[in-house]
């Protein structure tokens, strides 16, 4: 019983209420339980005040209780607010740095593809942007208010022990039947299904995809505007309807619940007139009677469920989130030292499929890669050749199969000592809203070495190192796609400088233009001389310069050799070449200067 307690989800909540601010959450419910008995206290106030005058005694002691009471009702509600909005946004922050720590904590990252996760992921992002319900500073404060209530009616429930026993028993049970019935016909629950939810997701990416500026320019290109403000109000249309049918299902157990509460309290009533008439129940007592009998009623309906539905939501995911996480993105670690200098490369029967993918990517894959050496990784779109790269950063482990480096098993060596060897330009590049130095050596580095490595990539006139790369800062300012992708490139050879000895270059040069690629290329090459080199790319004008080329297909290599081998073989890397040698041919720049495209 304590187990399932625990288990639930408001337990959970009030628990890291305490956990993300020890002050404010025992503020809290101290201002809670003392705001949930004033009523109480004011009805017996109001009863010694009665009886007071009626016997002849001094009114200053119930009048200075009552005035007391009366003052704590009010102030009292704004302190609990601003404090439940403090807490609120304490608790965003505590859950906020758990679910950062859950997410970047793993060496892998299945854990962030993993559809059995997505939903908590989903929420656990997502709950302080006010889409799915009131943002947590909002929700603590409702929860408090509900509470409040909730308390105030026990307290009441309890001074009405003072006339009869039964008498509380009847109206408590009866106004908790409200919450019992209206919980039962699943309204909270009803807003907040998967459909629902689903609705919601796919109304905000229409609504951003309208607002935001990323889509702006393709939207106006292909004339989509008006598609895209009808996508998202047929959507939003949706979301209503399915949240009225959810309000609808209360209409029921509300005239049930209006039944039991009518009855109930016309027995409490009419015990408590019949008593008073008898005259077995003297004024002042009949005062405070019908006061808190009335006071009972706090415990009613209210948004109780509702807040704390809304509010524990989040809490649970992030919970679940925290030791799910950490298996899912889990490698094996091992304690061998990475080594230093070019790696030798060595793939051996290499399987893989992506978890939860029924496709093998790679199906019995052989390939080596001599140190110092630079390999390109030429196939098809869908053939590999990333997987192939984030397999070498080991973001996952293969299936069955090995990857030797320098002669050990990849799983032998420790994790992070073999990520400082390696070196990486992915096609989804990290752009840091950070000052370009930031940008270039996020974990630092010589001013030399940063200087220089941006030369290397061509972009040591971009800005000054200290210029944020960002707009929106004042000092910030942004750059154009192939700017990035220098700033990227100088990242890989700055930390080349720092000691890798493996960089993978995932189309490093698509967002060039062919001039400042020709010429940057050469300056890659140079800079990467010393290490090995694996370079991705469908431009055969770069694929070209590399000691070796390998064709991927079907999860194998196909071809593997020079350019001048692999065209004389006339196989698939000859077709490909030739394809888009028919579309360029040597190009002539206004100054005459041939550059070779292929
Ligand atoms: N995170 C993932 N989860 C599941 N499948 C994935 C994932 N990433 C890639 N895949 C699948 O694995 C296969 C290989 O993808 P990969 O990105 O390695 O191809 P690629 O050769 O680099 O393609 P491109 O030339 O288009 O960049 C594709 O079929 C792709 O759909």
């Amino acid at each position: 019983m304590v187990r399932r307690l625990r288990g639930r989800a408001e337990w959970r909540f009030f628990g890291v209420l305490v956990r993300a601010d020890r002050r404010l959450g025992v503020a809290w419910w101290v201002l809670l339980v003392v705001r949930g008995a004033l009523p109480a206290v004011f009805a017996v106030a109001m009863g010694w005040l009665v009886g007071a005058v009626q016997r002849g005694e001094g009114l200053g002691a119930p009048l200075g209780l009552m005035g007391t009471t009366f003052v704590l009702l009010q102030v009292l509600t704004p302190v609990h607010q601003a404090v439940s909005a403090n807490l609120g946004s304490r608790v965003s922050a505590y859950l906020n740095d758990a679910l950062a720590k859950a997410c970047v904590g793993p060496p892998g990252i299945g854990h962030l593809e993993d559809p059995e996760l997505s939903e908590d992921l989903t929420v656990a992002r997502e709950f302080d942007q006010g889409q799915t319900g009131p943002p947590m500073y909002l929700n603590v404060d409702f929860v408090a208010g509900s509470l409040v209530e909730l308390v105030g009616g026990i307290a009441s429930a309890v001074v009405l022990f003072g006339f009869t026993w039964w008498a509380p028993l009847v109206l408590v049970a009866a106004w908790s039947a409200t919450h019992w019935l209206l919980r039962e016909s699943g309204v909270w629950k009803d807003r907040n299904t998967a459909e629902v939810r689903a609705a919601q997701r796919h109304a905000t990416y229409a609504y951003e995809l309208a607002v935001e500026p990323d889509a702006a320019k393709e939207l106006r290109l292909f004339g989509l505007a008006d598609w895209t403000v009808r996508r998202f109000t047929e959507r939003r249309r949706r979301l209503f309807e399915l949240q009225y049918a959810a309000t609808r299902l209360r209409e029921r157990p509300m005239v049930w619940s209006l039944l039991i509460v009518v009855v109930a309290n016309g027995l409490v009533f009419w015990a408590l007139g019949s008593a008073a008439i008898d005259g077995r129940l003297p004024l002042d007592r009949l005062v405070v009677f019908a006061q808190v009998a009335i006071g009972v009623g706090m415990i009613a309906f209210g948004g109780l469920n509702w807040a704390l539905d809304g509010a524990a939501a989040p809490v649970a995911a992030v919970q679940r989130l925290e030791p799910a996480m950490a298996p899912a993105g889990a490698l094996s670690t091992g304690h061998r030292p990475a080594g230093a200098g070019p790696v030798e490369i060595g793939l051996r029967g290499l399987r893989f499929s992506y978890p939860q993918a029924d496709r093998q990517v790679f199906d019995g894959l052989d390939l080596t890669i001599p140190a110092g050496s630079s390999l390109a990784v030429v196939g098809q779109n869908g053939a590999g050749k990333t997987t192939l790269a984030k397999l070498l950063c080991r973001l996952y482990d293969p299936g069955s199969g090995t990857i030797r480096v320098d002669g050990n098993d990849l799983r032998d060596l420790d994790v992070d000592a073999w990520r400082t060897r390696v070196a990486a330009v992915f096609q989804d590049f990290l752009k840091l809203e950070l000052p370009l130095r930031d940008n270039v050596a996020p974990a630092g580095a010589p001013e030399a070495d940063i200087r220089a490595a941006l030369a290397d990539a061509g972009a040591d006139d971009l800005a000054d190192l200290d210029t944020r790369l960002a707009t929106g800062y004042g000092d910030g300012t942004d750059l154009s796609g192939g700017q990035w992708q220098r700033v990227a490139l100088a990242r890989a050879l700055c930390a080349v400088r720092q000691g890798a000895g493996l960089v993978l270059l995932d189309e490093p040069t698509a967002q060039l233009d062919v001039r400042g690629e020709a010429a940057i290329f050469d300056r890659i090459l140079t800079a990467t001389r010393d290490v090995t080199t694996i370079l991705i790319s469908h431009r055969f004008s770069t694929v070209r310069h590399a000691d070796r080329i390998c064709v991927l297909e079907h999860g194998r290599v196909v071809e593997l050799g020079s350019h001048d081998e692999l065209m004389a073989l006339g196989g698939r890397y000859r077709t490909m070449f030739d394809l888009q040698a028919q579309r360029f041919t040597a190009e002539v720049d206004e100054e005459g200067l041939s550059y070779d495209t292929l």
